[in-house]
């Protein structure tokens, strides 16, 4: 198997091992990026590997490394649904780790909620969180996208009209195959402006996806195959692994 250069791909023992593997990771890739620039950009993923994630960062000591006033924190997706319901990635995120982080609440920006200020209406909530990223300074530090089993990545799925959408960052989508229907999403181009994107994945289910967008260059077919920044980075366990013809890199 070989990767373009640009695209390394790191396998870890279990999806606990991957979270807190991945969580390390995101703490020195924020305080790097604040060593250089002051500040750090991250975009959060929902779903099973993205929580994973921010509760390894919750109970991790290093996280105190980081300057958490001075991190922007931006989503990748959401489920378009009243504030604080369960399924939005936002609460989840909340409930993981945000609530016990010194965030600064002006750098936090949720996608809108379908009760919001834009309205219940998702092209006009996707509008206005596309005019707040263009007012953000500079392409973001770290992209985070869980892969999901059919291969989508943050709301774009298989072969759904949005994942061809390239004439703006965000995009509505409705009628998505996995509940619930309505949603909002980064659309590819604005997933590949990002200096870094991670993608992770970790169980059984997610063997297929991982070797068939890691095979694929259709990015409408296999979204998660077109999901890339100037650097990307797949983690995944070895389960997620499994139908990889070849392991060019693999850590404990
Ligand atoms: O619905 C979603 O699913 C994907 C993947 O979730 P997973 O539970 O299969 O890991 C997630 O990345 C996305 O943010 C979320 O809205």
């Amino acid at each position: 198997m070989t990767l373009p250069p640009n695209l390394s791909l790191l396998v870890h023992r279990d999806p606990e091992l991957m979270a807190q593997a991945a969580a390390a990771r995101l703490i020195t890739a924020i305080v790097d990026a604040q060593a250089a620039g002051g500040s750090a950009s991250v975009v959060l993923t929902g779903g099973r590997n993205g929580n994973g994630l921010l509760a390894a960062l919750a109970g991790s000591p290093a996280r105190d490394a980081v300057d958490w006033g001075h991190v922007d924190l931006w989503w990748g997706d959401e489920r378009f649904l009243p504030a604080g319901h369960p399924d939005r990635n936002y609460t989840q995120a909340c409930q993981a780790l945000l609530d016990a982080l010194p965030l600064d609440p002006a750098r936090v920006r949720p996608m809108p909620a379908s009760d919001g200020p834009p309205g219940d209406d998702p092209e006009a909530a996707a509008e206005a969180y596309a005019a707040e990223l263009a007012d953000a300074p500079g392409p973001f530090d770290v992209l985070l996208l869980g892969v999901g089993p059919d291969t989508h990545v943050a709301s774009l799925f298989p072969g759904h009209p949005a994942v061809r959408v390239t004439d703006r960052t965000v995009v509505a989508v409705r009628e998505a195959p996995k509940p619930p229907p309505t949603r909002i999403s980064l659309t590819l181009p604005a997933i590949r402006s990002a200096r870094q994107v991670w993608l992770l994945a970790a169980g059984a289910d997610k063997a297929r996806a991982a070797a068939t967008a890691l095979a694929a260059s259709d990015a409408v077919e296999a979204p998660a195959s077109g999901a890339f920044g100037t650097r990307t980075l797949w983690l995944l366990d070895q389960a997620a692994a499994a139908e990889l013809p070849e392991l060019p890199a693999t850590t404990a």
